[in-house]
């Protein structure tokens, strides 16, 4: 962790040298389009050594809220992109919905940037520091390990020392686990999932169904099942309709509903 001046109670006014991301000018970026990962950011000026490059910026969210949208993103199924970044135990910048240039940063094992966490003004913020002289046109990446979300994802980064994987610690699956509940109902959770895991021909059945979110089992009625997809869409009490994918749910199947 750095510490930065600078605040309002700093002696050195504008030329004090412990600056670190306020009053630095981002460096010049511009998108650009992968063929194997969407987006990614490349510098549009030599960047030295150490030199810093860009805030990385967003919602400001704690555990609960990140595992909160997780399941929601799961659900929903908006993609494999994701903007969470880990800055301590219970502190993530989520960049998915706002955020700058430094969210389109990619992963690399062969990375030329690091992020940097800095104390300004009591606020953590996290910097991203080049890592070695980098030349105009070059991609900008770090390494998503410990700090991105994404484990199990396949890495293309093509770097001759790839792991293959992105990150190594942080998965969406494992976050939503360890997260989600204590061990031992982890582990009836698990148990259970096994053994009712199948349910493509229950279009009309009641079922009971542990609601990540709501922290409870809900009653919910099997709307539909679309074949190509697998997921199923529940209705519950309120007739308002979800989908789900009940591979990765814990459920029971109640009764037939006869209407
Ligand atoms: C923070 S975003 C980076 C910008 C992203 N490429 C986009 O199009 O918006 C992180 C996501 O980009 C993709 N990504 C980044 N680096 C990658 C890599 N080396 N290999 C495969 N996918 C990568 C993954 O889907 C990851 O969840």
């Amino acid at each position: 962790m750095m510490f930065a001046c600078c605040s309002s109670g700093c002696r050195c006014g504008n030329k004090c040298a412990n600056r670190s991301l306020q009053h630095r000018p981002m460096k010049k970026t511009k998108l650009i389009t992968k063929e194997k990962y969407g987006t990614g950011l490349v510098t549009e000026e030599e960047i030295k050594k150490g030199d810093f490059v860009i805030e990385y910026v967003g919602e400001v969210i704690d555990d609960q809220t990140c595992e909160e949208r997780l399941w929601r993103m799961k659900r929903l199924y908006r993609g494999d992109k994701f903007y969470l970044c880990e800055v301590s135990s219970n502190m993530v910048i989520d960049a998915t919905n706002k955020g700058n240039m430094s969210r389109f940063i990619n992963h690399s094992c062969e990375r030329n940037t690091e992020m940097q966490k800095w104390t300004v003004d009591g606020d953590t913020r996290v910097g991203i520091f080049a890592l070695r002289d980098i030349k105009k046109g070059e991609e900008l990446t770090y390494d998503y390990k410990f700090v991105q979300f994404g484990a199990d994802q396949d890495c293309h980064c093509g770097s001759s020392n790839c792991r293959k994987m992105l990150g190594t610690t942080k998965s969406v699956n494992s976050i939503i686990f360890r997260n989600g509940h204590s061990g031992s109902f982890q582990k009836q959770h698990v148990e259970k999932k096994r053994r009712e895991t199948k349910c493509e021909n229950c279009v009309g059945q009641i079922l009971r169904l542990w609601h990540q979110l709501q922290r409870k089992y809900v009653k919910c009625w099997v709307f539909d099942f679309d074949q190509e997809t697998e997921i199923h869409t529940l209705q519950f009490p309120d007739f308002h309709l979800e989908k789900f994918n009940l591979k990765e749910e814990e459920w029971h199947i109640l009764s037939v509903r006869h209407s």
